[in-house]
Parts: C-alpha cells; sequence; structure tokens
C-alpha cells in the first residue's frame, strides 16, 4: 500500500500526511536544544503520576508537568497535578513555535522520558477541553525516540516518525480522532528525552 512509504527510516519524512502531521527537523539547532533539555530537566517541578488501572494503582512510566495560563488553572487543577506558570525560558520557547505556526497556545505539557524504560502508551489525545481538532505542538528535545501511530479501527495501519532532538512536530486535523499515538519502550540503551507538547485548552 502506497500509505507504508509515508513515514521514511530516516527523520526525515518525505510523504507525510500533512493535514495530519508535520514534521519540521531542527527547529531548535543542536546547541540550542541541548541548552533547553539541560536547563529544563534540571529546573522543571517533574511529578510522576499515579494512576488507576483495572483495580491497581500504577505509576506512569516518565515524568510531567504541566503548565498553563492563570486563566485555564480551574481546567488544568482538574487534572490533578497543579499547574505551574510559565517561566521565562517556556514562554521563549512558546514565542517561537507561535510565530512559526500563527497559533496561540496557553498551556504545555512537558514529558520526561529517562531512559529506554520510559514510554507513553497507546492514547489520543481527544479531551473535550481540547475541541474536536486540536492542534497540538511537540517540541522533542534529546535522545530520539519513535514516534509511533495507528489506526483506531485498524491497528494494522501502524506508522513511526523518529522524533529528532530539536524537531517539531505538529499534530492536527482529525489525527486525534481517528488515530492513536505512543512512545514505545526500547531494548536499547537510551539517553534523556524531553517532549514539550503546547496546547489550547478551551
Ligand atoms: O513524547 C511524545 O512525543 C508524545 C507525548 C504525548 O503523546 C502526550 O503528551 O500526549
Ligand atoms: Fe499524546
Amino acid at each position: 500500500m502506497e500509505q507504508l512509504s509515508f513515514f521514511s527510516e530516516s527523520g526525515h519524512t518525505p510523504g507525510l500526511p500533512s493535514d495530519l502531521l508535520q514534521y519540521t527537523p531542527d527547529f531548535f539547532s543542536e546547541s540550542e536544544s541541548e541548552i533547553h533539555l539541560a536547563h529544563l530537566i534540571a529546573e522543571t517541578p517533574w511529578k510522576q503520576k499515579v494512576v488507576s488501572m483495572y483495580d491497581k494503582q500504577v505509576v506512569t512510566p516518565r515524568l510531567s508537568a504541566w503548565y498553563a495560563d492563570p486563566e485555564i488553572y480551574d481546567y488544568t487543577s482538574l487534572r490533578k497535578s497543579s499547574p505551574n506558570f510559565w517561566t521565562p525560558e517556556l514562554m521563549l520557547i512558546r514565542n517561537k513555535i507561535e510565530a512559526f505556526t500563527g497559533i496561540k497556545f496557553n498551556s504545555v505539557l512537558l514529558n520526561y522520558y529517562r531512559d529506554a524504560n520510559d514510554s507513553v502508551a497507546w492514547h489520543s489525545d481527544n479531551e473535550e477541553a481540547l475541541g474536536t481538532h486540536p492542534v497540538i505542538a511537540s517540541l522533542s528535545l534529546g535522545q530520539v525516540r519513535g514516534f509511533d501511530i495507528r489506526n483506531k479501527q485498524n491497528h494494522k495501519q501502524k506508522y513511526t516518525v523518529k522524533l529528532e532532538n530539536g524537531s517539531l512536530l505538529l499534530m492536527k486535523g482529525n489525527l486525534q480522532q481517528h488515530w492513536d499515538h505512543r512512545i514505545a519502550k526500547s531494548t536499547k540503551k537510551m539517553k534523556e528525552r524531553l517532549n514539550l507538547t503546547f496546547r489550547i485548552v478551551h
């Protein structure tokens, strides 16, 4: 099927379905990315969330932190992880992403994958507060990880985009409606990675 060539082996992905995903390598230079990676890892008040799965309490296999504009504090406090207010560094990153996309974002979720054992399970970001066709801007720093997507109706339709250091991935259209995504664990040795997903909470 033609779609099999959507995502090439390298991080550069010619033929990406641009109505769903838009990948920009080197959105930040290598040196800028390294500085942000080290700084954000050191300065962020990381939390490890506990979620109920069936009848068990399970810790999520990554650390996270949530930042938001004051106006949406109520929504974010519903998420149980209390939101932080923007730091100058995160505002700087947000400004660059807003200038590039022409979209204003009012919150960002940071995920910290400490090594190859950290991951995020299959899900879609289809919460009501994000609207029906949310645009989510996803910045990756550090270790290259595979971003898997699979069709909700047909799990055999599955692709991987390699998210490189300093790259920006825009998720849009009906991606969240029809596709799930994840960052899988790996048996390879892996260094630290940060992912920042800029979102609009209504
Ligand atoms: O780490 C990533 O690239 C994806 C994170 C993600 O899917 C999310 O925060 O909802
Ligand atoms: Fe997600």
